[in-house]
Parts: structure tokens; C-alpha cells; sequence
């Protein structure tokens, strides 16, 4: 059936104007003044921004991780993720060594397709790259479309892959198109560290973040950045949460390397104070990186504002705080990484950046929509506003001001990150291929209406690093 959305702002990451969507057959078939289309159901938006849907390029539903697995699954996660106002997500699909690729693949297939309420895509996680690997690593770019391989240089004797690892992977995408993903922390030390506390019998939450310091998580980005000048390779560098980082990246762009990355909600609006609550409440902030000083939070922003960095992730990976987080009471390292924050990544983003004018409403879309497309070939049929787009939309009151609380929000976990925090701002209706998924504020979609998505090569389309746009950023 046809729609037309009328009378909404409509922004994208390059204009902002009053107009209608004409959408057919899950395709914005026209934008314009006055749009009628015989049949054709009318929502009218008035008074709204009409945005893109939201594209959260890091999330980790249905994962085992720290001796349990995550609250949230495709289902809850992808629901909870369409109340939020995001339409695609891509998920973490973890590969063990030994493991033929299409079978950890097919695992994250299971575990999506009957679920998922949204859009969704894989990013393959790379744990060893040894002549099978290299061997099968093209089939599953070029049928799965899986087009970003994901590399930990922490978490030792888990998931953590040397530098050997790392060089080779960033060869083999150069070499097929596909862009390299790393979690940037010096695993080797921050071991050592986390062995050195505990036998002086620190075994607090805070220990969490005094023991994997921002040298680590900047002496991390740097050798990735390092090598991947070296094998004139791309690199995005996950949930950047400090100077540390984000000077790094601003250096190896200046250099004109193709180096990008992401930061996430918890680091722009939460500090490392949180992990001192008493009662073992820190439990519920301890995310890897840590969170850190708050001072770290304008550098971020800078570095969004300025293009250093070019997307948020919400990096959610929820654990209950009653037997989940709780499994690390007397032992900081042994609490599972990670918290919930698929829903409130949208609504953070703006409420924080535009309201407090951090970052313009066409910046806001670049962020949390458009750049992600990009980056991750999925645009322009993800992330933008244009005839011939999925038409993936946000129907955004910017004067709704509301609490985020765990008794309110829709993720299956039993704390909110941002408990108590006050956001501008309300998605009311969301829609996913024109269909919507929330209307009203109610979930009126269906488990296994996403689709999966093959995604395009890592090309020139994707941003490309430029002077001017770390000149008035972070260096
Ligand atoms: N970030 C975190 O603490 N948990 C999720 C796994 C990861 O991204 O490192
Ligand atoms: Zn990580
Ligand atoms: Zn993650």
C-alpha cells in the first residue's frame, strides 16, 4: 500500500526542508510539495523532523561473552532498537579458531532470521588468519556480503588475535574490499595489570578502569593505524572512548590514511565515576574500554563535530545486574563487558549534541545514520532520504521531553544505563521499508520481518579523510 508522509521537516546529513515522502512498495518513489497519490494512506507529520532511520553499526545480540550470554536477543534487541529510532543494525558474528567462517556464519543466521524486527547485517569477527581462512575468507565477502572483518587486540586468551593477525587481515581486505574493524587496547598489558590488582586484593568495579588506562586504548590505535599505513588498508576503530584515541586517528587521517571511528553514547554521556557506586552497582558501567574521565566527553564531541570521528555505536551487549554483572562480586574482572544502550543511542545523540548545540540536526543524521551507510556499503539504500531508498524513517517530536528508565524502556535487561537521565526529544513512529515498526509510540511490527542485508565493498564512496576537517578538531 501506498503512503505519503506529509508536512515534516525532512533532514538528511545534507539539507533540511519542509516537504511530503511519497513510498511505494517499501521505496521513497517521491519527495515533494503538495505529493497526492490515489489510495494512498496519509500520516501526517507536521510539527516533526522526518529522519532516516538509524544505522547502528555495532551491536552484540544473542552473544556469549564472560561466561554467560546477553540479555537481549535479535528480538528484544532489534524491538527495543526500533523504539529508539534505528532501522538496521549490524551485529557481531564471533568465529572460534578452528571453526570453518560459513558455519560461525550460519550460527548468526540462526540466531537472526526468525527474530529480527529490522534491518540487520553481520560483521565477521577474525580470531585466526591461517591458509583455510584466507581460502574461504572471499566466498563469504562476496555470497554473504559481509564486507567488514572485526579484530580484538584485547581480551587475551579469549578473543584477542596478535598483530600478526591483525597485519594480515588488514592485507587480505585491501586486497578484497572489505573494511577492518578493531577493539584498540594493549590486551598484553592490560592482563598483567587486572593479575597485579587482584593480587593486592583490588577487587572493586573501579579496578576495571584503573587497570586498562587510555595510554593503552591510544598505544592500541596507534599501531593499528601503523599497519594499516603499512599495508595502505582501511580501518575503523570501534567505541573510542578517550583523547588518547581520538588524537591517533586525527594523526593517521592527517596522513590522509583511511582511518575512521566510532565512538559510543556511554562515553559521551557517562564517566568513569559511575564505577565507584557502592553496593557493587558499578558493575552495571563496566564496558571495555572503560568509561573515563569526564573531561574525555567535549574531546569526543570535537572529534564527531569535526569528522575525526564519523559514527556512534551503541555497542549493545546487555547482561542482567542480578546474575549477570553480579558474577564478578569479588573478582572486578570476572563482570561481563558490556550494557544496554541499542535503545537510547538515538535519543542521546540528539538530545545531548543538537539540543545543546554540540552538533547541527544534518550532522545529527550524518552520525547516527548516513555515515555508517557509507562506511559499511549499504548506502544509498540505507541512511539517507532519496527517491529509491528503503524507505527506512524516523518520525521525530523534537519538543517530547522524557526520563530514560529500565521501567520504561524495552530492552530485556533489568537496569538503564541512563537511569534518571532527562532527552529532548521522542521518536513516535518508525518505519522499516515503509512498513511501519512503531507507530504512535507502539510496537505494531513482527519477529523475522528484517531482512538480512548483503552488503557492497568498502569503495571511494565512503567519506574520505581531508585536512579540513581536522583543522579545528581535536589536534
Ligand atoms: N564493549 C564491551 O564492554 N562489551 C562488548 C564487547 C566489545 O565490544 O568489546
Ligand atoms: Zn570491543
Ligand atoms: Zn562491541
Amino acid at each position: 500500500m501506498k503512503k505519503i508522509i506529509k508536512n515534516g521537516t525532512i533532514v538528511t546529513a545534507a539539507d533540511t526542508y519542509t516537504g511530503d515522502i511519497l513510498i511505494e512498495d517499501g521505496i521513497i518513489s517521491g519527495i515533494g510539495l503538495k505529493l497526492e497519490a490515489p489510495g494512498a494512506e496519509i500520516i501526517d507529520a507536521s510539527g516533526c523532523y522526518v529522519f532516516p532511520g538509524g544505522i547502528d553499526p555495532h551491536t552484540h545480540l544473542d552473544m556469549p561473552f564472560g561466561g554467560t550470554v546477553t540479555a537481549d536477543d535479535f528480538e528484544s534487541g532489534t524491538i527495543a532498537a526500533a523504539y529508539g529510532g534505528t532501522t538496521t543494525v549490524i551485529d557481531f558474528c564471533l568465529t572460534a579458531k578452528g571453526q570453518p567462517l560459513q558455519q560461525a556464519v550460519d550460527t548468526w543466521h540462526h540466531k537472526s532470521q526468525d527474530r529480527a524486527v529490522i534491518d540487520y547485517s553481520f560483521h565477521l569477527m577474525v580470531s585466526e588468519l591461517n591458509d583455510k581462512v584466507l581460502e574461504e575468507l572471499p566466498q563469504i565477502i562476496e555470497q554473504e556480503g559481509i564486507t567488514s572483518l572485526k579484530v580484538f587486540m584485547a581480551y587475551k586468551n579469549t578473543f584477542q588475535a596478535d598483530d600478526g593477525v591483525l597485519y594480515k587481515t588488514l592485507q587480505a581486505a585491501k586486497r578484497e574490499g572489505a573494511l577492518v574493524m578493531v577493539h584498540a587496547e594493549n590486551g598484553d598489558v592490560i592482563e598483567y595489570l587486572v593479575d597485579q590488582a587482584l593480587a593486592a586484593g583490588h577487587t572493586d568495579p573501579v579496578y576495571h578502569a584503573l587497570t586498562r588506562p587510555p595510554e593503552l586504548e591510544g598505544e592500541a590505535t596507534g599501531r593499528a593505524a601503523y599497519l594499516t599505513g603499512l599495508t595502505d588498508s582501511q580501518l575503523y576503530v570501534v567505541h573510542v572512548t578517550c583523547a588518547e584515541a581520538a588524537w591517533k586517528i586525527a594523526e593517521a587521517r592527517k596522513k590522509g590514511l583511511r582511518v575512521y571511528g566510532e565512538t559510543c553514547p556511554q562515553y559521551l554521556a557517562l564517566d568513569q565515576s559511575a564505577l565507584e557506586k557502592p553496593d557493587f552497582e558499578g558493575a552495571k558501567y563496566v564496558w571495555s574500554p572503560p568509561l573515563r574521565e569526564q573531561w574525555n566527553q567535549e574531546v569526543l564531541w570535537d572529534a564527531l563535530w569535526s569528522g575525526t570521528l564519523q559514527t556512534i555505536g551503541s555497542d549493545q551487549c546487555s547482561f542482567n545486574f542480578k546474575g549477570q554483572k553480579e558474577l564478578g562480586l569479588g573478582d572486578f574482572s570476572k563482570i561481563p563487558n558490556g550494557g544496554p544502550t541499542i535503545e537510547d543511542r538515538f535519543s542521546i545523540l540528539y538530545s545531548e549534541g543538537v539540543e545543546k548545540g554540540r552538533i547541527t540536526l544534518n550532522k545529527f543524521v550524518d552520525i547516527i545514520a548516513t555515515a555508517s551507510a557509507r562506511l559499511f556499503g549499504l548506502f544509498p539504500q540505507k541512511g539517507t532520504i532519496a527517491i529509491g531508498s528503503d524507505a527506512d524513517l524516523v518520525i521525530f517530536d523534537p519538543a517530547a521531553v522524557r526520563i530514560l528508565s529500565a521501567e520504561t524502556h524495552h530492552m530485556k535487561v533489568d537496569y538503564n544505563a541512563f537511569e534518571g537521565m532527562e532527552v529532548k526529544g521522542e521518536p513516535v513512529s518508525v518505519l522499516s521499508r515503509g512498513e511501519f515498526v512503531i507507530r504512535d509510540k507502539v510496537f505494531v511490527g513482527a519477529a523475522g520481518k528484517g531482512k538480512y542485508l548483503h552488503r557492497k565493498r568498502f569503495e571511494a564512496e565512503a567519506p574520505r579523510p581531508a585536512q579540513a576537517e581536522i583543522s579545528g578538531g581535536v589536534v
